[in-house]
């Protein structure tokens, strides 16, 4: 059965200008499965989604989506996906209730059957009451979940959602994830996701693949990715960006990376470096207003494989 999955097979994806933004990817994404695809600017992230929702041509390899190659047959593929792109901005005079209703018969149901499905989506994203009120006024969450309804309208197998929680406070933030995780759990809807936050990928997702320069750099699920790093991280927070920085060059021998006036000192084993590493900053009159010491989080994972603290939120 290939239906809900994704094969994405040696995909390469070159610009007109000759820019190479998916060079060699591959990856499966299981019926049922929520995966979640991490980057920093520019990565390629947006670029893999496009083609995989057949809004842009792939130059070569293949991509199938519940089975059905994109390349060859695109207007098939779109009734097999949901998608929710950054931005859609649902600046329309229409109310909430009208747009679902017109999406409604663009996939084909019936008049009856458009009103009563509107119906009961703006009950699944809470919009039942707000369901008379003109899109444009909405605010940018109340925006953000008529979008997801207008996306699952023609009930698709498989939602994709680029960057589904940008510009959201944590209270709208947790509601999305909420019904994310409940169409994913509940409905066994496949969900391909992009984000920036890596708090995200890892409360929501069963697979995560990095993409760095238009290359996976790591993959797994939340769990591997972090043993993958196998060790503990020191971090040790510096009054000013200046200590900081010179603290960074006491330890250069160490594999260290330094986000503002924060350092993380990656270690085997932190119980015996910390008292050596302390000695050696004490020599160049440097203490640390604050240390913990933690097992990886993503953050590190992601600093560690894309040389980025972009994604790390
Ligand atoms: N139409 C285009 N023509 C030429 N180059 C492009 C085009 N669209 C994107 N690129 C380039 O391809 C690379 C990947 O861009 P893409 O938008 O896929 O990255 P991203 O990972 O989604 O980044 P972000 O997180 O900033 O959205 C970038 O270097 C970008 O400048």
């Amino acid at each position: 059965m290939t239906k809900g999955t994704i094969v994405v097979d040696h995909l390469v994806k070159t610009y007109k200008d000759k820019f190479t933004a998916v060079n060699d990817v591959s990856f499966t994404v299981g019926k049922g499965e929520c995966f979640a695809f991490l980057g920093p600017n520019g990565a390629g992230k947006s670029t893999t989604v496009k083609v995989l929702t057949t809004l842009s041509r792939l130059t070569s390899g293949s991509v199938t989506i519940s089975g059905i190659d994109v390349d060859e047959d695109p207007e098939k593929v779109r009734w097999e996906i949901g998608v929710v792109l950054q931005d859609t901005g649902l600046d329309s005079n229409l109310t909430a209730r009208e747009l679902l209703e017109l999406q409604g018969r663009i996939f084909h149901l019936s008049g009856k059957e458009a009103s009563f499905r509107a119906e009961e989506l703006l009950a699944v994203v809470g919009l039942t009451e707000e369901a008379d009120r003109t899109s444009k006024k909405f605010s940018g969450g109340m925006k953000r979940r008529l979008d997801l309804a207008m996306t699952l309208v023609h009930r698709p197998g498989i939602l994709f959602l680029d960057e589904p929680t940008t510009g959201l406070d944590p209270l709208n933030r947790k509601s999305i994830w909420k019904e994310i995780r409940r169409l994913n759990r509940e409905e066994g809807t496949t969900v391909f996701l992009t984000t920036q936050y890596l708090e995200e990928a890892d409360e929501l997702a069963d697979q995560i693949q990095i993409i760095s320069g238009g290359k996976i750099v790591a993959g797994g699920t939340p769990a591997e990715l972090k043993q993958s790093i196998g060790k503990d991280v020191i971090s040790m927070q510096f009054v000013s960006e200046t200590e900081a920085k010179k603290a960074r060059e006491v330890l250069n021998k160490r594999d260290v990376f330094l986000i503002e006036n924060d350092i993380r000192v990656t270690e085997e084993k932190a119980s015996a470096a910390l008292p050596v590493i302390l000695r050696e900053l004490q020599e160049f009159g440097l203490e640390p207003a604050a240390l913990s010491v933690a097992e990886p989080t993503l953050d590190d994972v992601f600093i560690q494989v894309t040389g980025s603290s972009e994604g790390a939120s």
